[in-house]
C-alpha cells in the first residue's frame, strides 16, 4: 500500500504516520510531484495547491481514500472526485481554535483601531481617537462549523447577542440567539453590526457577497473574512467601503491570493489584511497529522474515517467537525 503526502512534515511525522500504518510506502510528493505520484497513492493525504489531473487520477483506479489537510475542500471537490466512491475526509474544525484567535485579532484591531495607532506610534503621535466597543452589538456569523461555533463559544463572555447561519441549523448552543438556515442570510445581516465569515466555497457560495447582498448589511457594519475570499466580491467590497455602507473590513482572505498590488484593498486605513494566515500556527502541522492518523488507523480497521464529505455516500451531516461542539472522538487521538 502507497500513501502519497503532499503537505510540509518533518521526520516526526512521517514516522507518526508510520506507526499507523507499518505496512504501507509512505511517499512525500510535495508541490512539484503531486501528479505524478498521485495516480500510485492508494491513500492521499495532503492538499495541493498545483492543479491536478484529477481524471488520470481516476482513470488509474487506485486511490481509496484521500485525506485533506485543509478544511476548506475548494480545490479538490473537483466533480469527478466528490461523485466517485472514494472518500474525502476534511480538516473541518481541526483549526477551530486559530481560526478564532485570527477572527479575534482583525475584530478587535478593527474595532479598536489598532492599524491607526500603529501608524502613529511611528512618528511618536500620542493623539487619543475614540475607539468602538463590542459590547453591545449583534454579531451575524454566516457558517456555523467548525470555526463558527468556536467564535461565538470564545465571544460567549461578552455581552453581545448572537445570531447565525448554516446549511444544517441544528444544535443551537445557548450563547447563540438564533440558529437559521442559510436562506435567512438576508435578516442576519439586516441585524448584524458585525459580520463574520465561516461558511465554505463551493458552487453555492461563490460570490454570495456581491453588491447587492452586501447592500443588505447595516450601514456602518463591520465585515470579517476567514472563509475563502471567493465569497465577496472584492470590487462590490471596495465601492462598499468607499461609501462608508462598510465602516470596516478584516481579511485573512482575498479573492486572489496573493491579493494584487494594484487592489485598492492594501490602501484602505479601513482595512486589515493577513495573508490567509488563520490556519498557518505553529500547532497546525501537528494538529494535521494528529487527524490523518487517528482516520487512517480507522480507514486500515475498516471503520468509517471522520470528516467525510460526500454527499452521495451520506454525508456531510452535523457531526463530521472533528473538533468541533459535536463529537466527542478526541479519544482517538
Ligand atoms: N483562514 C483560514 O486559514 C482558514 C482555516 C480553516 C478554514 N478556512 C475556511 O473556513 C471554512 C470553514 O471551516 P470549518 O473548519 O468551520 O468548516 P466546517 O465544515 O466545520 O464548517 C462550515 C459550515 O458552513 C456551513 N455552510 C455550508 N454552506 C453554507 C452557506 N451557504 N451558508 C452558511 N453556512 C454554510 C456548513 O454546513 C458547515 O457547518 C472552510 O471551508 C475554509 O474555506 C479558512
Ligand atoms: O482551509 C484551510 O484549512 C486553510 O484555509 C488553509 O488552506
Amino acid at each position: 500500500m502507497r500513501i502519497v503526502l503532499c503537505f510540509p512534515v518533518l521526520d516526526k511525522h512521517l514516522q507518526q504516520i508510520q506507526a499507523a500504518a507499518p505496512d504501507a510506502e509512505i511517499v512525500n510528493a510535495g508541490q512539484e510531484r503531486i501528479n505524478e505520484l498521485l495516480p500510485t497513492a492508494d491513500i492521499f493525504i495532503g492538499h495541493a495547491k498545483v492543479p491536478v489531473d484529477w481524471d488520470r487520477v481516476l482513470r488509474a483506479n487506485k486511490l481509496r481514500w484521500i485525506q485533506s489537510s485543509a478544511a476548506g475542500l475548494d480545490h479538490c471537490l473537483v466533480p469527478g472526485v466528490i461523485e466517485s466512491d472514494i472518500p474525502v475526509c476534511s480538516a473541518s474544525g481541526l483549526f477551530a481554535p486559530q481560526v478564532a484567535e485570527q477572527t479575534f485579532a482583525l475584530l478587535f484591531g478593527l474595532l479598536r483601531q489598532i492599524p491607526l495607532f500603529i501608524r502613529a506610534e511611528r512618528t511618536r503621535d500620542f493623539s487619543r481617537l475614540p475607539t468602538d466597543d463590542l459590547r453591545g452589538k449583534t454579531v451575524g456569523i454566516v457558517g456555523f462549523g467548525g470555526n463558527g461555533r468556536m467564535i461565538s463559544r470564545m465571544l460567549s463572555p461578552w455581552e453581545i447577542r448572537m445570531i447565525a447561519t448554516d446549511y444544517y441549523p441544528v444544535d443551537k448552543p445557548a450563547e447563540l440567539a438564533e440558529l437559521w438556515p442559510v436562506d435567512r442570510l438576508d435578516d442576519l445581516l439586516g441585524l448584524s453590526d458585525i459580520v463574520i465569515l465561516t461558511l465554505p466555497l463551493n458552487a453555492e457560495t461563490v460570490g454570495v457577497f456581491d453588491a447587492q447582498r452586501i447592500a443588505k448589511m447595516r450601514s456602518g457594519a463591520y465585515l470579517i473574512n476567514v472563509a475563502r475570499g471567493a465569497v465577496i466580491v472584492e470590487s462590490a467590497l471596495v465601492a462598499a467601503l468607499a461609501s462608508g455602507q462598510i465602516a470596516g473590513a478584516g481579511l485573512d482572505v482575498t479573492e486572489e491570493e496573493p491579493l494584487a498590488a494594484t487592489s485598492l484593498l492594501w490602501d484602505d486605513p479601513k482595512v486589515i489584511i493577513t495573508p490567509h494566515v488563520g490556519a498557518q500556527s505553529y500547532c497546525r502541522v501537528d494538529d494535521t497529522v494528529d487527524l490523518a492518523c487517528v482516520n487512517l488507523r480507522r480507514f486500515l480497521a475498516g471503520k468509517e474515517p471522520y470528516n467525510i464529505v460526500n454527499k452521495h455516500l451520506g454525508f456531510p451531516h452535523p457531526s463530521v467537525v472533528y473538533r468541533g461542539e459535536s463529537t466527542a472522538n478526541n479519544d482517538d487521538r
